[in-house]
């Protein structure tokens, strides 16, 4: 067995120096030109509070510290049941206050008239499938507003709605509005009026059986 090689001299321990800038100047941002621009930031940030010590981290407030809670309100500033009368003593079961209004009495403008018998929604429905001419004319007409004009009686009254003429004459004592207000389109276009008092009616429909023809402009 070879003797063991001496072991080699223990090499002296790196030491570092520190090297103090010889320009004492405060200025920071000014470089030399040949020092290493990656040089990554500082971290934590040197004015950082992780690096100021323990004293300048947040903590939680105990109970004490913290602000104390709103006191409880009082049974007695409680008012509920307001619309209850001071004299009934304990008002706590009384009920809420309404917020319902009492009905609005509907404009006179659309009072409904009483249909003499025999005139009601169902009579108008079987004259009108009964096959009699409520039309007055034998074919469609093409109607322009003089020739609308013409029919604006109360024994022959013709309306436009829609584009569509019709001949109401029929129609007059059946109308719900009554045969005052359904007069106020006759001879004209009423298409305005009767969508501003009642759009949801199907005039369409309820006169289907009395169509004239079809509002065209005045021949040139
Ligand atoms: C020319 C075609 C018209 C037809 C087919 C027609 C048809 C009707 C119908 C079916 C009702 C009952 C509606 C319901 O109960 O909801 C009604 C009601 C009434 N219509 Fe007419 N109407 C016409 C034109 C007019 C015109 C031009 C007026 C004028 C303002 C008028 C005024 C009224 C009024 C005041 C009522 C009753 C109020 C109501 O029911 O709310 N109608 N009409």
């Amino acid at each position: 067995m070879s003797p063991a090689p001496p072991a080699p001299a223990p090499e002296p321990t790196p030491s570092v120096e520190v090297v103090e800038p010889q320009d004492d100047s405060d200025d920071e941002t000014v470089k030399d030109e040949h020092s290493d621009d990656d040089q990554p930031p500082a971290f934590p940030a040197l004015s950082s509070a992780q690096r100021a010590g323990p004293s300048s981290v947040p903590r939680i407030l105990t109970d004490t510290e913290l602000m104390p809670p709103p006191p409880q309100p009082s049974l007695a500033s409680r008012n509920p049941g307001l619309s209850a009368p001071k004299s009934s003593g304990s008002n706590l079961l009384a009920l809420p206050p309404s917020t319902t209004k009492p009905p609005v009495r509907p404009s006179s403008k659309r009072e409904k008239v009483a249909l003499a018998p025999g005139y009601g929604p169902l009579d108008w429905a079987k004259l009108k499938s009964s096959g009699q001419n409520l039309r007055g004319v034998d074919m469609l007409l093409r109607v322009p507003p003089s020739e609308l004009k013409k029919h604006n009686k109360l024994d022959d009254a013709w309306t436009a709605i829609n584009g569509k003429v019709y001949n109401i004459t029929r129609y007059l004592p059946f109308h719900p509005g009554g045969e005052k207000e359904l007069m106020r389109v006759a001879g004209r276009d009423g298409t305005k009026l009767f969508m501003l008092t009642h759009a949801w009616v199907n005039a369409d429909f309820m006169l289907d059986s009395c169509m004239v023809g079809f509002l065209t402009s005045e021949p040139l």
